[in-house]
């Protein structure tokens, strides 16, 4: 655990990548992330653990670090103002792990509630979210249908990925290992954004459009006013 304040990425740093992982308690939320981190299932982790722990990843060939938060003690984040964490999940994440539990149909209506509000919150609404419906080794149990959860996810324009910590340690891989894609790829695309907005010609072409628009501003109102 290295540096807990360092900026996102949305500020120009794509090497480093904040994951802030959040769901309903007991849905795996630690479980999902030892599995990612160590490769292995414990089967009981400290309920009052909240870290943010560093790794680093490849994504496509580079490597970057990627820090993770457990959010431990959000049960419910979106009503977290007395949140013991030093950082604040919302604003601090570039991306977001939501996790529910498919054997718990409350987590999953915990999950759908996080996710309009995080839209709401957060100023960049394009944010990255993925949705983990976690524990799907256990099918006997299971509440929430993979129709709803594919339904839901295609109108919500969301990623969506079954998993089980304990069963399918390939299933985690792959989920975080797509969130962390995602916000890299938005990264880039707002580093490339920013880089053409700096060029001399591309800068000098948006002032020209600017004083166009305010000299037709100007003229539509001269004529309104001599209307008059
Ligand atoms: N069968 C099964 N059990 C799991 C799986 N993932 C986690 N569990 C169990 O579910 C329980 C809760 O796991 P945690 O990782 O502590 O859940 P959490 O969301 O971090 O819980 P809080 O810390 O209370 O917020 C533990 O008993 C785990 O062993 C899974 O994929 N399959």
């Amino acid at each position: 655990m290295e540096d807990k304040t360092h900026k996102h990425v949305a500020n120009g740093n794509c090497r480093d990548i904040n994951i802030a992982v959040l769901g309903a308690k007991n849905v795996g939320k630690s479980a999902m992330i030892v599995r990612f981190l160590t490769g292995r299932f414990i089967g009981d982790y400290d309920p009052h653990m909240d870290a943010i722990f560093d790794t680093h990843i490849p994504v496509d060939g580079k490597h970057f670090t990627a820090h993770i938060m457990d959010t431990a003690q959000a049960q419910d984040c979106t009503t977290s103002s007395d949140s013991e964490f030093k950082e604040d999940p919302v604003s601090w994440a570039d991306g977001f792990l939501l996790v529910f539990s498919l054997t718990d149909r409350a987590s999953f209506t915990m999950v759908r509630e996080m996710v309009s509000w995080l839209r709401t919150v957060r100023e960049d609404e394009r944010v990255p979210i993925l949705v983990a419906g976690n524990k799907s080794d256990l099918v006997h149990l299971r509440s929430v249908t993979r129709p709803d959860c594919d339904t839901w996810a295609a109108e919500q324009g969301l990623l969506f990925q079954e998993v089980s910590a304990s069963e399918d340690p390939a299933s985690v891989q792959r989920a975080f290992i797509s969130l962390c894609r995602h916000v890299r790829a938005l990264c880039k695309k707002r580093e490339k954004l920013s880089w053409t907005l700096q060029r001399p010609a591309v800068a000098a072409k948006l002032q020209i459009r600017q004083s166009l628009k305010n000299l037709a501003e100007k003229k539509i109102w001269r004529t309104r006013t001599s209307t008059f």
